[in-house]
């Protein structure tokens, strides 16, 4: 199994590439950044979105044809958000689409591959600062064959904490998304950022400039491949109330260690937005 999967991720990283390649020139073309709307007037598609998606389960399923996928744009469309133990892609074709509409310079491919229900292996293609993060799990955690470390800080007042607000303007939800934002600059914490996207906010974990990332309302494919990506370079992930992460519960603290975790999750005004699997939270 061992050389299969490595073929499998030597794929996913070529097919990244190629993918990321295809971003970088649709954000020369304005058509290619037209703006459709999901689930909210804020939640953005473009058709490089689609076509990305396109392309890459393609170019899987002519290589792996037994391989399923989770893709958002697919979801978008119709398809089941299942994780079975069968070999699964799981795919953001850009994660960043209001930055790549806007030419914000942070946008990502998010390529997740899950065997028995958990991450093998993950890559993150940050297309517009050519960084490939890759890691397979037991192996370490790399951007562009560096391997990463996460920070070894164990104060959150000395902590740079990520977060993002999300495409759900409900006004209640926007109120603990400001009353957990409140409370951890109130701590005092030295910031918060949020480069976007969920993908490299992770990968910014795993780098080690930032020490925490925390969100309620990420996808599955937001998170997939920075989990592994997190964990793989020395951090850890859990649930925003401290139980053990669920990728599919659209709730994640991504931490450089259980310390600053833990010490985020006492701030965070939880909140359970419907899960990507459709099950009861
Ligand atoms: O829609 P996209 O561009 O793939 O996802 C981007 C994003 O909005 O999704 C997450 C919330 O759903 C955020 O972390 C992130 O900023
Ligand atoms: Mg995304
Ligand atoms: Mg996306």
């Amino acid at each position: 199994m061992d050389d299969v999967l490595q073929n499998i991720m030597d794929h996913a990283v070529a097919v990244a590439r190629e993918a990321g390649q295809v971003v970088r020139e649709a954000l020369c073309d304005e058509k290619q950044r037209d703006v459709m709307t999901k689930s909210s007037t804020v939640d953005l598609v473009t058709q490089t979105d689609q076509r990305v998606e396109h392309l890459i389960i393609q170019s899987v399923k002519k290589k792996f044809p037994t391989h399923r996928f989770i893709g958002e744009e697919s979801v978008a469309a119709g398809e089941a958000c299942v994780l079975t133990d069968d070999p699964t892609w799981i795919i953001d074709p850009i994660d960043g689409t209001t930055n790549f509409v806007h030419s914000f310079p942070f946008v990502a491919v998010s390529i997740g591959f899950s065997v028995d229900k958990k991450i093998q292996f993950g890559v993150v293609y940050s297309c517009l600062e050519d960084k490939m993060f890759t890691a397979r799990r037991g192996k370490g955690a790399f951007c562009n064959g560096e391997p990463l470390q996460v920070s070894d800080q164990e104060d959150v007042r000395r902590s740079i904490i990520a977060t993002e607000f999300g495409s759900n303007r409900e006004t209640e939800t926007v109120e603990k998304i400001f009353s957990s934002l409140r409370n951890i600059l109130n701590i005092p914490v030295h910031g918060v950022r949020g480069a976007g996207t969920a993908a490299v906010n992770m990968c910014l974990v795993a780098s080690g400039c930032v020490e925490a990332y925390y969100e309620v309302g990420v996808h599955v494919w937001d998170v997939a491949a920075g989990s592994v990506i997190v964990e793989e370079a020395g951090g850890v992930l859990m649930d925003v109330e401290g139980g053990p992460v669920d990728l599919m519960s659209r709730r994640i603290v991504a931490a450089n260690n259980g310390t600053v975790a833990h010490r985020i999750v006492k701030e965070i005004d939880a909140f359970s937005p419907t899960r990507d699997d459709g099950r009861d939270q």
